[in-house]
């Protein structure tokens, strides 16, 4: 089995909650003789009950509106509408995080409320760049708790990564600052920055951030490069509702969605790419270390309606 199909049957085994709930959500709509108004609004419910979001149920629901449906609606006819559709909301959104910056290192902050897997996501992360054969640093910029820190230090073992971490309620800003300059004395490609998630106090995380931000601006006027929010695919729409908090506030310029296997709401994934736009740079399907991968939108799209991958 080569590397692209087992990560698409993870990917395909993960997501199958999520397109199992679509199919109990959607039955008794199928094969029925006329796609009448009442028939079309059912379905269109059904996909906001599966997390898709309104946007995308209005679709799908035009779609089959058209006129240009005049057979029996089968179950198979209707996943693949829905696939079809999914995938030109995820298409422009789905975008690896690439490592471009100049001079070096790229500085990415990554942010996100407790448990929400932002630490295995910066593993993984880490993981991926080094099997790129990028040099990359970690930074333990989330001094409010001792426990992310430590398993931060674990992580960074156990990746043979240098980390820069200070005490429990030190600096944040202190730390990013010596990190980015040992990572640039030694060469470090990608400094990935683990950060507070406090939604509880935006002040409090408001000026956190705008501290680590102009401190990172006296080193290097263009970082941070990117600051990812990490968001619990389980939570459902409470993902939205972080993203709506953080975007702002954090200045947020892409996604990264974990626990898309543990979850029948993968659909929030659609929903929040109609509804914010951001990239979505990687989807977590498992607590291994590989389980976080950049998506192939049509892969996905087909992962979440239910339809046999095809290519
Ligand atoms: N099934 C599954 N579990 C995941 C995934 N990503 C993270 N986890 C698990 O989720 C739990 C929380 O992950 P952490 O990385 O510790 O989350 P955190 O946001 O740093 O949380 P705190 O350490 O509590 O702040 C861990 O048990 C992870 O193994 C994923 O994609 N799939």
């Amino acid at each position: 089995m080569n590397d692209k199909t087992s990560w698409r049957d993870r990917l395909f085994g993960g997501l199958k909650r999520t397109s199992d709930k679509l199919g109990e959500n959607l039955t008794g709509l199928f094969n029925k003789a006329a796609l009448d108004d009442q028939t079309l609004d059912e379905i269109e419910e059904a996909l906001i009950l599966s997390d898709l979001g309104p946007a995308m149920a209005a679709r799908v629901r035009d779609r089959l509106a058209e006129g240009r449906y005049n057979r029996e609606l089968t179950e198979e006819y209707l996943r693949e509408i829905i696939a079809e559709e999914i995938e030109k909301v995820l298409a422009p959104v789905a975008q690896p995080l690439e490592i471009e910056a100049f001079p070096r290192p790229q500085v990415i902050l990554v942010i996100g409320v407790n448990g929400s897997g932002k630490t295995t996501t910066i593993a993984k992360l880490a993981h991926n760049y080094l099997e790129q054969d990028y040099g990359v640093m970690l930074a333990a910029g989330d001094t409010f708790r001792a426990a992310a820190i430590g398993q931060l230090k674990v992580w960074a073992d156990r990746l043979g990564v240098p980390i820069v971490a200070g005490k429990e309620g030190g600096d944040a800003a202190g730390i990013v600052f010596d990190a980015v300059r040992q990572a640039t004395a030694t060469g470090i490609d990608v400094l990935i920055v683990d950060t507070a998630g406090r939604l509880q106090n935006k002040t409090e995380l408001m000026d956190e951030l705008a501290k680590v931000r102009r401190v990172l601006g006296r080193l290097n006027p263009a970082a941070p490069h990117d600051v990812i929010l990490v968001l619990d695919a389980t939570t459902g729409q409470n993902a939205l509702n972080q993203i709506e908090v953080f975007k702002e506030t954090a200045q947020v310029t892409g996604l990264v969605m974990t626990k898309l296997d543990g979850t029948a709401r993968g659909g929030v994934l659609v929903a929040a790419a109609e509804k914010y736009k951001l990239p979505i740079h990687a989807i977590g399907v498992g607590e291994k270390i590989e389980d976080l991968r950049p998506f192939d939108a049509r892969d996905m799209a087909r992962a979440i309606a239910g339809t046999a991958y095809a290519r």
